[in-house]
């Protein structure tokens, strides 16, 4: 791709010998994407919130959505700053800040979400397992313990040095936020990005684990149910299996591209023409992570008993308002 036709904003001539970025299709396609993302993700996050607001912290599965919704809702907000920084309606210095802060925060929040999944992927198993009985799974103080360690760690690793190391005077040329880094950063940049794929592939490991072991499980059940209610058995089976589907549509694109396109911003790879594919690659498949933000909710319908039959109630599918002490323990999660 010739560097001239790239230079299609209001900015300085490149230094010669330096790859443009391309960003007419980003400039365009993504905020209208990232549009529809924002309105829809605020609106049920919000009202996940909201449900979750009056559901008690009685199990650690309980803890671990109520984790998501709060990364959902951060998430949310980063999505209207890139949205506003991508379409050109910001000035530079606020393509400036996405680097500096709001892109951290949207990648922070999205391996958050990722050791979420996992985490609730292990709780299904336990569950249904119950190796250490159940009384594992009613450890609250085990559920809000480790999710401020999670919350904490993901803060100081990735999302500080890389918001310190941010560190070059912006100029109104700025499209890479690679160019605000000093050599520092960039190895900074680079170290979290293999760890955010260590975190990605273990979580993947351990879902495979989860959930060979429950297939296993349902499988089981399905067969002994055969002649009394199959349907019901499918119905729990696809229930199941929406963690996954959610983890993979979501991240696994995402993951297939960004080892590649962090070379390209650490100069390892020159070709311009293979810099702006990856960079197209890594907006389209981040867009893809970011719809995590619509489809968690899915899970809290699917695998949450009493979030569902608040949402229903609110939804005034039924006529009765839930009653605060309806939310006991033995009625908050569906079995599976
Ligand atoms: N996994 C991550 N965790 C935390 N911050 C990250 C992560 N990946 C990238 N960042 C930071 O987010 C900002 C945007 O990164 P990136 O999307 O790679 O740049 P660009 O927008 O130029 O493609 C940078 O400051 C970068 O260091």
């Amino acid at each position: 791709m010739n560097s001239s036709h790239l230079n299609i904003s209001n900015e300085l001539p490149p230094p010669s010998g330096k790859c443009v970025r391309d960003t007419s299709i980003t400039q365009v396609v993504f905020p209208c994407l990232y549009s529809i993302l924002f309105a829809v993700g605020l609106t049920l996050n919000c009202l996940a919130a909201w449900i979750f607001f009056r559901i008690p912290n009685s199990t650690t599965f309980i803890i671990y959505l109520k984790n998501v919704v709060v990364v959902d809702l951060l998430m949310t907000v980063t999505i209207l700053i890139k949205t506003i920084s991508d379409s050109g309606l910001g000035s530079w210095q606020l393509k400036a800040f996405v680097c500096r802060y709001s892109a951290v925060v949207f990648y922070m929040t999205m391996y958050i979400s990722i050791i979420l999944l996992g985490l609730i992927s292990v709780d299904r198993y336990l569950k249904i397992a119950k190796p250490f009985g159940r009384a594992f799974i009613h450890n609250t103080t085990f559920g809000k313990v480790l999710t401020v360690l999670i919350w904490t760690l993901m803060f100081f690793i990735t999302a500080l040095p890389n918001m310190i190391l941010t560190n070059k005077t912006p100029s109104a040329s700025v499209k890479k936020c690679s160019s605000l880094k000093g050599p520092l950063g960039l190895k900074w940049h680079e170290a979290v990005n293999y760890l955010c794929q260590i975190i990605f592939w273990t979580v993947l490991a351990l879902m495979a684990i989860c959930y060979t072991f429950i297939s296993k499980k349902v499988y089981e059940s399905y067969k002994n149910s055969r002649s009394n209610d199959k349907r019901a058995t499918r119905k729990t089976k696809a229930r199941v299996f929406i963690v996954v589907a959610v983890f993979f549509i979501c991240f696994a694109p995402f993951h297939f591209t960004r080892v590649p396109y962090t070379l390209s911003q650490t100069g390892t790879l020159s070709d311009c023409r293979a810099q702006n594919t990856l960079y197209m690659a890594k907006e389209s498949t981040m867009w893809l992570s970011a719809t995590n933000t619509c489809l968690d909710p899915l899970i809290y319908i699917f695998l949450c008993k009493v979030f569902r039959k608040m949402l229903f109630d609110t939804l005034r599918l039924k006529s009765k308002t839930v009653q605060t002490n309806e939310t006991s323990t033995n009625a908050e999660e569906t079995p599976m």
